[in-house]
């Protein structure tokens, strides 16, 4: 979509959004309706309309500052990401327990001790905590993010985490991609076995 509203023309079909995005078209007016995006018949959506809207109702209207905790091998990696920004998302505070990596610099960042978490969340207006600790340490550390005012998590560690109701919880699993990428290379080595 930002793509598309880079470029001159003003409106844009939703069979074209499908083809650009790899959907069906049938599929993106029904997405499209969820937020009441008002489109022409025979004409499509205006582009920069659209974009604005759909910018709204994602929260990106704004740039947000993000927390991560555990900086180390995936936490370093994610850290170092520019592709958030396109989102206006920016991680903006790295904390680890690790004295030996507090004070330390990673993509332009220091890392930091867990006790400025609260103050810094606080004075940041941190919503969004991104967890990459060992899987045993993602109750607690979900525990603390909470109480310094975060309530949208996004953890990738393996642990399933208890927390109150309204706190979104967004679990990242890389492998479950990995798998799907072996059940097919099994499939197909399956198939071309008979041939
Ligand atoms: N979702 C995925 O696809 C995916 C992929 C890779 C790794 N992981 C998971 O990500 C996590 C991190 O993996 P890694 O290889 O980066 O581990 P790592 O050991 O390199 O890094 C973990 C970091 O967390 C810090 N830490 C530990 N306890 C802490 C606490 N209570 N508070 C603050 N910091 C703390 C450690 O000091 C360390 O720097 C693991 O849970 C792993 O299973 C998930």
């Amino acid at each position: 979509m930002k793509h598309a509203a880079e470029q001159e023309s003003s409106y844009i079909s939703s069979s074209e959004i499908g083809r650009k995005a790899g959907v069906p078209g049938a599929q993106v007016r029904k997405d499209l309706l969820c937020f009441k995006a008002k489109g022409r018949p025979s004409v499509g959506f205006h582009v920069l309309t659209l974009r604005k809207d759909l910018e709204r109702y994602l929260g990106l209207e704004h740039s947000r500052s993000v927390a991560l905790v555990g900086a180390g091998n995936l936490g370093k990696a994610l850290a170092q990401f520019p592709g958030f920004a396109q989102y206006g998302m920016k991680i903006t505070l790295l904390l680890d327990k690790d004295p030996q990596k507090i004070g330390s610099v990673i993509g332009g960042l220091e890392i930091k001790g867990m006790d400025v978490l609260p103050l810094i969340a606080k004075e940041k207006r941190l919503k969004i905590g991104i967890i990459t600790t060992p899987a045993s340490e993602a109750q607690l550390v979900a525990e603390q993010m909470v109480a310094a005012g975060i309530i949208s998590i996004w953890n990738f560690t393996p642990t399933r985490l208890s927390l109150p109701e309204d706190v979104f919880i967004r679990y990242e699993d890389l492998s479950a991609g990995l798998a799907l990428l072996s059940q097919k290379a099994a499939e197909f080595e399956r198939n071309h076995n008979h041939e």
